[in-house]
Formats: structure tokens, sequence, C-alpha cells
């Protein structure tokens, strides 16, 4: 791995971790090393009750112009001699392999899509929880006009889901770019703010989603992600109730009650 830092990482607010994408200059295109860089940096905080909610957003003036075109590098794993589809397939599976590091995160993860987001930067922040976009980002769906296919990063299975299939059929085959206006109307973005405070904007989510008790906001991802795959409502409920009960029997919980009825803040200690 390079020593360049090519993911920043600061805690702006309590309980908050900020995560930028740093290759500014190549909008901050991804490769082995960046990739790798935010493996590591998911993994850390992947069960750490501390971090309470994620910013993710990009260094300069893209989020992400997805796979860096000038060469992505060797991923792990690679071997001499190693034929260009067991390359290819090895780098496709290093870059979406970030699916399970975003579903598998504990706390809520918040793009705050502040310019180009293409490709599988596109992808990134649609596996982001919440987007919240800037007036001047645009999304990308570049995979067909650089010949790849659209399957990529979990956007073939969450696109449709998440704007129908014949509108989410239309712009991954022709490839064509949605403005933050649009995203917002079809719902691909929480809200649309200008371009100065969108960062701000995304941290006091992530501030209120911070209020909120720890093991609560955890088991409302995992069951809001997880019931996207269930079959049946049937099966959703059944999640629900499991969950459900097991945050009613955190002390969290009594003290979420217990606070609202004495009329003061809770104080959370996450169990
Ligand atoms: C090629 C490596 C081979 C590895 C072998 C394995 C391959 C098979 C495995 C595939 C895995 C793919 C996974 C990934 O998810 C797939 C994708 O992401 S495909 C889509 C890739 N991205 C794009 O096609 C976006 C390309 N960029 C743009 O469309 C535009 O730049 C923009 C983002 C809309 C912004 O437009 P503008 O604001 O006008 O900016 P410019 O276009 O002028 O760009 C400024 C500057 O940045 C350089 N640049 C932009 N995007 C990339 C990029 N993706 N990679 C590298 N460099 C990029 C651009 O060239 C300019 O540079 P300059 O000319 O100023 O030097």
């Amino acid at each position: 791995m390079s020593d360049a830092k090519l993911i920043l990482i600061e805690r702006p607010r309590p309980g908050i971790l900020l995560i930028r994408l740093n290759r500014p200059d190549e909008l901050n295109a991804m490769n082995v090393d960046l990739i790798e860089e935010l493996h590591e940096v998911l993994a850390q905080v992947r069960d750490d009750s501390l971090t309470r909610a994620i910013v993710l957003t990009g260094e300069g003036r893209a989020f992400c112009a997805g796979l860096d075109l000038r060469g992505y590098g060797t991923p792990p794993g690679a071997t001499e001699g190693e034929g260009r589809a067991q390359l290819g397939l090895r780098v496709q599976k290093h870059i979406a392999g970030l699916v399970d590091a975003f579903r598998s995160t504990r706390a809520p993860i918040i793009a705050a899509v502040n310019g180009a987001a293409a490709g599988g930067g596109m992808s990134l922040a649609l596996m982001a929880d919440i987007r919240i976009m800037s007036e001047s980002a645009v999304l990308h769906a570049a995979f067909i006009r650089r010949g790849l296919s659209n399957c990529d990063i979990g956007m073939s299975w969450l696109l449709p889901r998440m704007i129908g299939f014949s509108r989410a059929a239309q712009i991954m085959l022709t490839g064509r770019s949605i403005d933050a206006a649009e995203a917002e109307r079809i719902g691909l973005a929480s809200s649309v703010e200008p371009a100065d405070t969108v960062l701000e904007v995304a941290l006091d989510t992530a501030e209120a989603i911070a209020q909120n008790s720890p093991f609560g906001v955890w088991m409302t991802k995992e069951v809001m992600w997880s019931n996207l795959e269930v079959p049946s409502m049937r099966a959703a409920i059944d999640l629900e109730n499991r969950t459900q009960i097991l945050s009613s029997l955190t002390r969290d919980h009594r003290e979420a009650v217990v606070s609202f009825l004495e009329k003061r803040a809770p104080e959370f200690q996450n169990h």
C-alpha cells in the first residue's frame, strides 16, 4: 500500500467519523490502494460502538469518478502471469467487497455527494444508507460507456429496487447522467443542498442519528438492508419482531423511555 493517505479520516463531532476519498487530481478515481485503505478504515470501525454515524465524501470537486481508467494497479493476491480475465475478476471482487464492508458497518453511512459520482463511484454512493447531494453533483451510470456491464458493486440489484426496473434499465442501458434534482425526485437523494453546505447537512444528519440508541440504530440498519432481500412481508415482519424485542431488552431502551417521561435528554450507554 502506498504511503500517501488516499483515505482521510477525522472526527469533526462526537461519535461522528468523516471519511474523505483523497485522489482529487484523479477525481477520486478508485485504484487498488484507495480500495485497500477504504476496506481497512471500514474494518477498523465496523463494530466500534463509539462511532455512531459515518459521513463519506470526496476531496476536491468530485465524489468519485469510479474505476481508475489509467490503471487500477495489482489487487491483493494477483499471481505472476495471471491472465486478464483472472486479474479482472480479482479487481472486480476487490472493489465489490465494499458492499459487505458498507453493510456490515454498524454505523449508518451518509454519502455527502459533493460532485461527480461515476461508475463505481455512483455505486459507492448508492451503497450508503443515506445520500445528501450537492446541487452541482451528478450521478453518471458510466459503465456501459466504457464498454462494461452495469452489474457492479450491487447497482444492478439495488437501483431497480430504489427507482423501479424500467427507470433503472433506461439509466443503465443508456449510461446517462442523473443530476441532483432528478436524483432527489426519483428517490436516490434524501435532499439536495448548496455546494457549500452539503457536508454540514450530512454531518447534521449524522449527529441526529447519533442522538439515538446505538443498538437501536444498528438494528434498524440491519433490518432495513436485510428486509430488502427477504421473499415476503411475513419474513420481514419476523425479522422486525426479533430485532424489536432485542432492542427492548437493552438498558438504553429503558433510558429512552424514562428520559422521555422525565422530560430530559437520554444518556445512552450503548447496552
Ligand atoms: C483500466 C484498469 C484495468 C483493470 C483491469 C480490470 C478491469 C475489469 C474489472 C472492472 C472493475 C470495474 C469496477 C468499476 O466500478 C467500474 C467503473 O467504475 S467503470 C466507470 C469508470 N469511470 C468513468 O468512466 C468516469 C470517467 N470520467 C468522466 O466521465 C468525467 O471525468 C466526469 C467524472 C463526469 C467528470 O467530468 P469533468 O468534470 O468534465 O472532468 P474531466 O472529464 O475533464 O476529468 C478531469 C480529469 O480527471 C481524469 N479522470 C476522470 N475520470 C477518471 C477516471 N475514472 N480514471 C482516471 N482519470 C479520470 C480525466 O482524465 C481528467 O484528467 P486530465 O485530462 O485533466 O489529466
